[in-house]
């Protein structure tokens, strides 16, 4: 059981955004991808969720070669995602963000009202219920768009830089959450982040993409130990990771 890319390429044109790729993401693990900018990360999710097709290789859900399917349709197969600007409706209040996330993936309006309830009180914030999606605070804004790719309970959350633009307090609180996500509803998530520490402190298990490629993978310890990442990536980040 994994959500997975199997060496994986992605051309646009005749430039090559990922080479052979290959990666797994596990039900109830974190898994982090890190690289410097342009490396392939954002294209990785893409690929994972549909809204890019790979042009080789393949994306493996749970063993069924998913390469094919649209976004819409891997999202009703448990694979859910939130994008680096938060894209809720700005024209409805939270709990309609969400309510209709579940709508849209078939449930009727009183259940997804209902899950809809359920999911900001297990996060915690149930007093935005009725705010509306425009006016939201930035980290607030971040958290419902979590919430709403929790509605329908996806198997996998594949999560594109939660944490920009967050204090370090902001980010503890995030890297809290991700892990009750992971440990307490079984979701395989795979986490792209720029701040690195965030990412090891959280992930047993890291990707590290350079130039479309995997450069390295590991813990921890074979992160910080790596010559080649620490070349490609960490470089002025190394200390405060
Ligand atoms: N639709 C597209 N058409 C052409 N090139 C693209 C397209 N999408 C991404 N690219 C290019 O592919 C490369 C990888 O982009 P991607 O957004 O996946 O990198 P990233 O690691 O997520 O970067 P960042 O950390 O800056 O978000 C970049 O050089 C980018 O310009």
């Amino acid at each position: 059981m994994a959500l997975a890319l199997e060496q994986v390429g992605v051309a646009f044109g005749g430039f090559r955004a990922l080479a052979d790729v290959s990666l797994s993401v596990p039900p109830g693990e974190v898994v982090g991808l890190i690289g410097p900018n342009g490396a392939g990360k954002t294209t990785c999710v893409n690929v994972l969720t549909g809204f890019q097709r790979p042009s080789t290789g393949r994306v493996l859900l749970d063993g069924r070669d998913v390469s094919a399917l649209p976004a819409h349709r891997l999202r009703r197969a448990g694979v859910a995602r939130t994008f680096q600007a938060g894209r809720l409706f700005t024209g409805l209040d939270v709990l309609d963000n969400l309510a209709c996330a579940g709508i849209g993936l078939g449930l009727g309006r009183a259940e997804a009202e209902h899950q809809a309830s359920d999911l900001l009180r297990w996060m915690g914030i149930e007093t935005l219920e009725s705010r509306a999606a425009a006016g939201l605070p930035y980290t607030d804004e971040r958290r419902v768009a979590i919430a709403r790719a929790l509605m329908g309970g996806p198997s996998y959350l594949l999560l594109d830089e939660p944490a920009a633009g967050m204090s370090e307090a902001e980010s503890a609180d995030l890297a809290a959450l991700i892990r009750r996500i992971a440990h307490d509803r079984g979701i395989g998530c795979l986490l792209i982040e720029h701040n690195v520490g965030l990412v090891l402190s959280i992930c047993s298990d890291v990707v590290v993409l350079d130039g479309g490629r995997v450069i390295e993978r590991g813990d921890r310890k074979v992160i910080l130990g790596s010559s080649v990442v620490r070349e490609a990536y960490l470089g002025a980040h190394a200390e405060a990771a």
